[in-house]
């Protein structure tokens, strides 16, 4: 007999190794439907009873990676600091140039006075020399200098306004206009013209001083209205809005700069910078700050060689958006030997990177770090060792043998983008090690067993997950690790399990009502009666209205479908595999969940499954495939355990696009790692 179970796919054969066939799409919603798929109290989800200006944006890049970031800060302010050497070069010239003008002033008008003129004229210009070289110091360049090593707005705007009187005193001396003697006292064109015709060797002193103030005046309104000086006294600005938006003290650029790059992890606080390339029919580029997002944000657009081009009088920008750096913390909840390493593993995957344990620290040191995500074990904030349980007579799982306090007070300074001393629970010897130090990362993972224990700390979390196998199924695994990996006898796991058996129904597994996503691992119902343990079932339960978090569907999103992908496209050998799909309760909570029994023959094959699901937040067509090959020696890659894992791991990263494209105040695509 042919039966089609797949109604959306025109040549779909039945799965000949399948229990009882695919039977199609579930008909209606109602009891019998869903039981039908697994889906009802005959077969609950678990589940505790009852239902349920003109800008264009252009992503440039991303300087969210930390090492990125750290570079690109300091080449900034590298960059700055080259800068700010200029600005203060050309206003050191233009000072000199100033006191040149006075002094040659001074000289021209000792030269007319010798040659008949009047003495007063000679009073006059040693006045302008007295007052105007301490003046210009005092006036503008002090405060010039004062604005760049203190941020000051008010110095800047000070500095401008004497700046604009100096550049006015300069246009009065080059024309010296016939107000008091003649307008004598200043060596201007009319001055000039005036003496060349009675002496004509002080008429050139004064063509001398006319060209003199004439040249300072040009300068200083080119220096003045430049583009470049503009932009970068905008720049020095921006950044140091920026710096001081990060709380970095002390406020000098050889201060920031200490702060940025010498790994003061400690008092840094970092910051996650998107730029973008803006095109903007402003000239030239503004700069503006939004203290938006707790006071914690600063945007700025600046110009530089490489951003700050003309195109058909629009003009090229760098926006930089700038957020602190507030890491993005996930919850994974698991029982030792659940699996939680070999998730860490994926997920890290495909952030694209390995993760490591922190060089150079404690060998036996319980955290992975990659580029983007630190995992951290909650074992480390056993409050109690091995020994110091013992004579207490608790678990590790017993809240009491757990420091809950410590935990999110330094989850809580994470989450702040703080970096912490984080201790460490040695499992090798069963001691409490020296702290390690950890820096914020991108994504913060705690795993272990008590990430949703705490209130506060569950509050901390963006996404949880909690990793749900059945009791014949952990037993299977820890009996396959612990006995040739760990050389555990089979009674002493049998034990071991049996001791934390009340603690673990007590204490952990009721954190799963609270997980966002569970994978719940069951032994299959493709076998009657399996007692082998090797082939699964495993559900992906996916809670509704979380937020940056649309669950994964088979076909038609809100439907209650049942599918044996076997036969043509999917070459499956016994028992088969089974897909459904439906919506449940879980808890008292809405969700979606995905199922799938059975194991794949052919991995390459997946795609075809990939295919008929939704939601799944890759970035390219059969993303999840190429993950799965990718690791094809982990444990559970055959099977739900793996793919479900892989598809939470592309949910998280899009739920970190999501939280940084928000958080920075630009688009989510921006936030794309
Ligand atoms: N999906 C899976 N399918 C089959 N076996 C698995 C799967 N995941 C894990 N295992 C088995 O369970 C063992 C423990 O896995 P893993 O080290 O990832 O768990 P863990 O939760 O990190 O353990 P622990 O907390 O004790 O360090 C693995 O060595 C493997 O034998
Ligand atoms: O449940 C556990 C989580 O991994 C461990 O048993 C607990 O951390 C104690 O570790 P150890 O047995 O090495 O003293």
């Amino acid at each position: 007999m042919h039966h089609d179970p797949n109604p959306f796919d025109e040549g779909t054969d039945e799965n000949p190794f399948s229990n009882g066939g695919g039977g199609g799409v579930g008909g209606g919603r109602g009891g019998g439907g869903r039981s039908q798929f697994g889906f009802r109290p005959a077969e609950p989800v678990g589940f505790g009873g009852g239902r349920g200006d003109a800008t264009v944006d252009i992503p440039l890049e991303n300087m969210s990676d930390s090492k990125g970031k750290a570079k690109e800060l300091s080449q900034w302010e590298s960059d700055l600091r080259r800068r700010e050497a200029d600005i203060k070069r050309r206003e050191e010239s233009l000072r000199s140039g100033i006191v040149l003008c006075l002094f040659w002033n001074f000289i021209a008008v000792i030269v007319c006075w010798i040659r008949g003129g009047d003495s007063k004229l000679f009073f006059l210009a040693t006045i302008y020399g007295m007052l105007g070289i301490p003046l210009s110091y005092l006036m503008w360049y002090r405060p010039l200098y004062r604005a760049m090593r203190t941020d000051s707005a008010f110095s800047f705007g000070w500095f401008f306004l004497c700046y604009l009187l100096h550049i006015g005193f300069c246009i009065l001396a080059a024309i010296a206009p016939p107000i008091v003697f003649r307008g004598k006292s200043l060596t201007g064109i009319l001055a000039a013209i005036d003496t060349f015709s009675d002496h004509a060797i002080v008429g050139i002193f004064y063509f001398v001083g006319f060209a003199l103030f004439t040249l300072e005046t040009l300068v200083s309104i080119w220096v003045l209205q430049s583009d470049i000086f503009y932009n970068q006294y905008a720049e020095v600005l921006g950044v140091s809005l920026l710096s001081s938006s990060l709380q970095v003290s002390p406020p000098r650029l050889e201060g920031r700069k200490r702060s940025f790059t010498e790994n003061n992890a400690q008092k840094a606080t970092m910051a996650i910078c998107s730029a973008h390339t803006i095109t903007s029919l402003h000239s030239p580029c503004t700069t503006f700050t939004n203290t938006g997002f707790g006071q914690k944000q600063v945007i700025f657009f600046t110009s530089n060689r490489k951003g700050g081009r003309r195109h058909g009088g629009a003009r090229t920008c760098f926006q930089v958006s700038c957020s602190v750096d507030k890491p993005v913390v996930i919850g994974l909840a698991a029982d030792s030997g659940c699996g939680k390493s070999t998730f860490m593993r994926r997920l890290t995957s495909v952030f694209g990177g390995a993760a490591s344990p922190p060089k150079g620290g404690n060998p036996d040191s319980n955290t992975l770090i990659s580029d983007t995500t630190t995992v951290i074990c909650l074992d480390d904030y056993h409050s109690l060792d091995r020994n110091g349980r013992k004579e207490e007579g608790v678990t590790a799982l017993d809240p009491r043998a757990n420091n809950f306090d410590l935990m999110y007070e330094q989850v809580k300074a994470i989450k702040e983008g703080k970096a912490i001393e984080k201790p460490i629970y040695n499992h090798v010897t069963g001691f409490l090690d020296p702290p390690e130090l950890i820096q914020p990362p991108k994504i913060f993972v705690i795993e272990g067993l008590h990430p949703m224990f705490d209130e506060r700390v569950r509050d901390l979390l963006d996404f949880s997950i909690y990793l749900d196998i059945s009791d014949d199924v952990k037993f299977a695994w820890k009996i396959q690790r612990d006995m040739a990996e760990r050389g555990h006898s089979l009674e002493s796991i049998k034990a071991s399990i049996e001791a934390r058996k009340p603690d673990f129904d007590a204490f952990i597994d009721p954190q799963k009502q609270y997980a966002d996503a569970v994978i719940e691992v069951l032994p299959t119902q493709l076998i009657p009666d399996d007692n082998e343990g090797k082939v699964l079932r495993v559900k992906l339960i996916q809670k509704e209205g979380v937020k940056n978090f649309d669950p994964v569907y088979l076909f038609d999103e809100g439907s209650s479908i049942s599918w044996v992908p076997c036969g043509r496209k999917l070459t499956c050998s016994y028992p088969g595999i089974k897909f459904a799909y439906g919506p449940d309760t879980y808890y008292g909570h809405e969700v979606s969940v995905v199922e799938m029994d059975g194991q794949f023959d052919r991995l390459d094959e997946l795609i075809y499954v990939e295919s008929h699901l939704s939601n799944l937040s890759t970035k390219f067509y059969g993303e999840v495939t190429q993950q799965m090959l990718k690791h094809a020696d982990f444990p559970g890659s055959n099977n739900g355990t793996g793919l479900f894992q892989t598809i939470i791991g592309l949910k998280i990263r899009d739920l970190y696009e999501q939280i940084i494209g928000e958080r920075a105040g630009t688009p989510a695509e921006a936030a794309k790692v």
